[in-house]
């Protein structure tokens, strides 16, 4: 049996293994590759990786990358499982600790965004709400937490999160990272820089503290996180991989812990917009004026009004501002969409 078969069963790979496990915890394995790395599958979707003592990790980093917290974004769960098989293949070799996540693998096996609640605004202290108890995806964010203190308290130094995402609308700006709300701080010209790397020409900075994944390993774990969204959100089968060549190579050299490219300092490599308003669905007399197959990005001239209520109406300000996630299908009290401008400030 090779070390692949060994930590998934015959025949399987990591993706194969995660999808079989969706109903049940999976027992934890341990191998050691040929050349002293180490891989720990903890649970389903929950694999850690740590390379034998001694071997050069350039930056001291430490990766924390995820893929599937929302079922349904395959692409980014076929672009980790790939690397992963590159790497137990032999292809090359792992130069930083690493945890690798499927976020949600119920949702994954079903083909849907997620099963009962959003797993993604149940992190922090979210999950534990009286309206989400007993839920499975209120259990996983937990499970996901604790994976990812324990990774933390671990390899502290230097610790980037990049939890990778589709989208459900098309895009005007296909490939953009949102950076969580953390206060007093700005993005770091190197995580700019393998945002290029990885083709992401567009980052939004959020306003205010969430309870996405990204935001809990920011504000709790002091990581470099992003949110990155990288296309639109295909099932299974139907995505085309050329089109994620870009995060898949950045994030290998990454894993490899080669020398970053020589960044072009000349041209404007990176369009920066910041969150001005976030919509919240707030109850029965909610009207949200925005069509349906409204791309992301697209832009709203002033003073148009973009939702209302009994009580409020929201209309854009002094300058444009363009839509990002639409999606009136949120539970009362949840994101309908963000109202984003471009930044002013900032070097980026
Ligand atoms: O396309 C959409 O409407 C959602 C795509 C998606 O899942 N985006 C993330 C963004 C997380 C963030 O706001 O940082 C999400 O909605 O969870
Ligand atoms: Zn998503």
């Amino acid at each position: 049996m090779n070390v692949r078969e060994l930590l998934f069963g015959r025949g399987r790979d990591w993706l194969s293994h995660t999808l079989s496990t969706a109903e049940h915890a999976s027992s934890e394995k341990v191998v050691v590759l040929s050349d002293g790395t180490g891989l720990q599958l903890q649970d389903s979707g929950l694999l850690y990786l740590e390379p034998p003592a001694g071997r050069p990790n350039p930056d001291n980093e430490s990766l924390i990358v995820s893929a599937g917290i929302h079922g349904n974004e395959t692409a980014p769960i076929e672009v980790l499982n790939s690397l992963l098989n590159e790497l137990l293949a032999g292809n090359w070799q792992l130069a930083c600790p690493m945890l690798l996540i499927l976020g949600n693998p119920p949702a994954m096996d079903a083909g849907e965004r997620f099963i009962e609640v959003n797993l993604n605004r149940l992190f922090g202290e979210a999950h534990r709400k009286p309206e989400y108890r007993g839920l499975a995806e209120a259990e996983r964010a937990w499970e996901l937490e604790r994976a990812c203190q324990a990774f933390a308290s671990k390899h502290p130094a230097n610790l980037c999160h990049y939890d990778l995402h589709t989208a459900i609308r098309p895009s005007l700006r296909e490939k953009f990272a949102l950076y969580p709300f953390v206060a007093g701080r700005d993005v770091p010209r190197a995580q700019i820089d393998f945002l290029v790397e990885a083709e992401v020409d567009t980052l939004l900075m959020q306003h205010r503290e969430g309870t996405t994944f990204a935001s809990f390993s920011s504000t709790l774990l002091g990581a470099e996180s992003f949110t990155v969204e990288l296309g639109k959100a295909r099932p299974f089968g139907h995505n085309d991989l050329s089109q994620f060549t870009g995060i898949s190579n950045a994030l290998r050299r990454r894993m490899k812990g080669d020398e970053p490219p020589e960044p072009d300092r000349t041209s404007n490599r990176i369009t920066v917009f910041e969150v001005v308003h976030e919509i919240l669905n707030t109850g029965p007399g909610f009207r949200f004026h925005v069509p349906d197959d409204v791309a992301n990005f697209t832009i709203y001239d002033p003073g148009t009004v973009i939702w209302e209520d009994d009580a409020t109406c929201y209309r854009v300000g002094d300058e444009p501002e363009a839509i990002v996630f639409p999606n009136r299908n949120v539970p009362v009290g949840q994101r309908v969409g963000l109202m984003v401008r471009h930044r002013h400030r900032g070097h980026t």
